[in-house]
C-alpha cells in the first residue's frame, strides 16, 4: 500500500465527518433556529469540568452569562448543558403553553433511580400525566385543607414556643445547630403529626438520613454513578460504602415513617402527610381510578419532603440571622414592626403576615441575596425545541442560573447589597406577587415543576423568624468573629451553599412580661 494512503484516508474521513455535522447543523438551523452561543475549546471544557467537580460551577456559569447572554450552551461530548440566565427566559421556557410539555422533564439521575424509588418518585422523573397527578395529590396534602391549616400552624407554634423556652436562659447559642434541630422537628410534624408521640430515635433517623443525603448528592458522585451504576457494587471503592450507607439510612427512615405509620394508621385520625397520602391511596383504589398511589410513591414522597424541606430551609434561616447580626438596624426595624403588631403577650401567627410587610420583604431579600441553591434543580428536554429562534437540542440539561439571575445589575439595583426595601413600594407595602420585581425572584423555580412546598416553606420561615425576633435580640459575641455574610465567600463543596456554623449572643426582649 502506498504510504500516503492511510493519512489521506484519515483526512478524508475527518472532512466527511465535519461535512456531515455541518449538514446536521444546517438542517437543525432550518428546522429549529440558530445554535445557542457559548464557550467552545478545551480550555472552556476544562473550566466547566473543574467547576462541576469542585462544586463551584456557578462561577464559570456566571462568567459565561456575562459574556454570552441570556441563554448559553456548553457541550461536552454529545451532552449539551444550557444555562438560563434571565428570569423571564426561565418563566417563558418552563411555563409557556406551547413549550412546557417539552421543557419540564428531569435528567436521568442515579439518586432518583436507586435511592428515591425510580419511576415512583415525583421530583426526579419526567413530566408525565402520572407525575402531574402525583404533584396534585402532594399539593393537596401539603395544603392540609380546612381546619388542618390551623392544626399544622398550631403545632409549629408549639415547637417554636418550646424553642424560645429553651433559649430564654441562654446568653449565647450555636445558631446553625439550633435552627437545623428546629427545622427537623417541623419535618417530623409534617410527616408524622404532633410531637407528643415523637421519639428521639425517630428524630435521629431523620437527621442521619439528611446528613448522608447531603454527602451523596454532589456532582462527582452523581455523575460517576449515573455513567457507571455498577460501581455501586464494586468492593473497595468508596461508592459502594457511600451508597449502602445512604440506602440503609433511607430504609431506617421508612421503618419509622412508613411501616410504623401504616401499622398504626386510622382514617379518622390523620396525623401528618404520610397518613394523608395513605388516605388518598385508599380512596383512589376504591374509586377504581386508573391512577394509583403505590407504597413506593409514598416512600418517595417521604424522601423528597425530608431532603427538600431540610437543607435549603436550614441554610436560609441561618443565613438570614447571620445577616441580621451584621445589620442591627434591619434587625431592629423587624423587631419594631413585629412588636407593634404582635406585641409581648402574643405569639406570631400566620394571620399577622399581611401586617408585617418589612419582615416578609426581608425573607424575600434573603432568598434573593443568599441564593443558597445556585442552580436550583435541573430540567431536561427529550426532544429538540425551537425557542425564541434558538435550537435547544434534545437530551439537553436545562439549568436555571439563579446565582446570576438574582445578581443581574439590570434587574436589581446594587445586587450585592442586602436591601429588603426593594420588595416594598413607596408606602412601605409588600409588592404584589405578580410585580415585575418579584417575578425576577426564581428561588423556588418556575412553571410546572415549581416547588410544591413553596407556600409551606415561606409560612414556616415567617413563623420561625417572627417568633425568634419577637423574643430575643441577637448580637455578635466579642472576640468571636462571624463568617462573611457575602455568599461569594462561602465554602464550595455542597450543592446547597451555606456559611460556616457560627455562635452569637442573645438577650431576651420583653420575655418577663409573658406567662
Ligand atoms: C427554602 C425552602 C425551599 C426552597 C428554596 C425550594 C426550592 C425548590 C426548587 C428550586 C425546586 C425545583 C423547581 C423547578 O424544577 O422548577 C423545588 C422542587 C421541589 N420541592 Fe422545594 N424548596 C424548598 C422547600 C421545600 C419543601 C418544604 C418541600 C416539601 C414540603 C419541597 C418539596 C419539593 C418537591 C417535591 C420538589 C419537586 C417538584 C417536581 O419535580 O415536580 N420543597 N424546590
Amino acid at each position: 500500500m502506498d504510504p500516503c494512503t492511510l493519512p489521506v484516508l484519515g483526512l478524508c474521513l475527518i472532512v466527511l465527518g465535519w461535512l456531515y455535522q455541518r449538514q446536521i447543523r444546517t438542517k437543525d438551523k432550518q428546522l429549529y433556529g440558530r445554535a445557542i452561543p457559548g464557550p467552545t475549546g478545551w480550555r472552556s471544557m476544562k473550566a466547566f469540568l473543574s467547576g462541576a467537580f469542585n462544586n463551584n460551577l456557578h462561577i464559570f456559569a456566571w462568567e459565561c452569562a456575562r459574556r454570552y447572554g441570556d441563554v448559553v450552551q456548553v457541550t461536552l461530548g454529545s451532552q449539551a448543558t444550557i444555562f438560563l440566565n434571565n428570569p423571564k427566559t426561565i418563566r417563558k421556557l418552563f411555563s409557556d403553553n406551547d413549550i412546557k410539555r417539552f421543557s419540564n422533564d428531569r435528567p436521568p439521575s442515579f439518586i432518583g433511580k436507586y435511592i428515591v424509588y425510580d419511576t415512583h418518585n415525583m421530583a426526579f422523573t419526567h413530566r408525565t400525566s402520572v407525575q402531574q397527578q402525583r404533584r396534585k395529590v402532594f399539593h393537596r396534602v401539603l395544603k392540609f385543607y380546612g381546619e388542618n391549616v390551623c392544626r399544622i400552624e398550631g403545632i409549629i407554634v408549639k415547637v417554636l414556643s418550646k424553642l424560645t423556652e429553651h433559649m430564654k436562659n441562654k446568653s449565647e447559642i450555636e445558631l446553625t445547630d439550633l435552627v437545623s434541630d428546629t427545622v427537623l422537628e417541623m419535618i417530623y410534624i409534617l410527616l408524622a403529626g404532633d410531637l407528643t408521640s415523637k421519639s428521639q430515635e425517630s428524630m435521629n433517623v431523620l437527621r442521619h438520613f439528611n446528613r448522608k443525603w447531603e454527602q451523596f448528592f454532589v456532582f462527582e458522585i452523581e455523575t460517576v454513578l449515573q455513567c457507571f451504576p455498577f460501581l455501586r457494587k464494586v468492593p473497595g471503592l468508596p461508592f459502594k460504602r457511600k451508597y449502602e450507607t445512604l440506602l440503609q439510612a433511607r430504609d431506617d427512615v421508612m421503618e419509622h415513617y412508613f411501616h410504623d405509620m401504616k401499622n398504626t394508621y386510622s382514617k379518622d385520625q390523620e396525623r401528618g402527610i404520610v397518613d394523608y397520602l395513605l388516605t388518598a391511596q385508599a380512596e383512589l383504589l376504591e374509586s377504581g381510578d386508573d391512577f394509583t398511589i403505590t407504597d413506593d410513591t409514598i416512600k418517595a414522597s417521604i424522601c423528597e419532603t425530608t431532603a427538600a424541606a431540610y437543607v435549603s430551609s436550614t441554610s436560609t434561616v441561618s443565613t438570614l440571622f447571620l445577616i441580621l447580626l451584621q445589620h442591627p438596624d434591619i434587625q431592629e426595624k423587624m423587631y419594631t414592626e413585629i412588636a407593634g403588631v404582635v406585641g409581648a403577650e402574643e405569639t406570631p401567627q400566620l394571620l399577622h403576615r399581611s401586617q408585617l410587610p418589612y419582615v416578609e420583604a426581608t425573607i424575600l431579600e434573603t432568598l434573593r441575596y443568599t441564593t443558597v441553591s445556585p442552580f436550583l434543580l435541573p430540567h431536561y428536554t427529550r426532544t429538540d425545541i425551537s425557542f425564541e429562534g434558538m435550537h435547544i437540542p434534545r437530551n439537553s440539561v436545562l439549568v436555571m442560573n439563579a446565582w446570576h439571575c438574582h445578581r443581574r445589575e439590570d434587574l436589581w439595583e446594587d445586587p450585592w447589597t442586602f436591601k429588603p426595601e426593594r420588595f416594598l413600594n413607596e408606602k412601605g407595602e409588600l409588592l404584589a406577587s405578580n410585580h415585575p420585581v418579584r417575578m425576577n425572584l426564581v428561588a423556588f423555580g418556575a412553571g410546572s415543576r415549581q416547588c410544591p412546598g413553596e407556600t409551606f416553606s415561606k409560612s414556616r420561615l415567617f413563623l420561625i423568624v417572627a417568633t425568634l425576633l419577637n423574643n430575643f435580640e441577637f448580637f455578635p459575641l466579642e472576640g468571636v468573629p462571624l463568617p462573611s455574610e457575602d455568599p461569594r465567600d462561602w465554602p464550595d463543596g455542597n450543592v446547597i451553599k451555606a456559611p460556616e456554623p457560627f455562635r452569637c449572643g442573645l438577650r431576651k426582649r420583653h420575655y418577663e412580661t409573658k406567662a
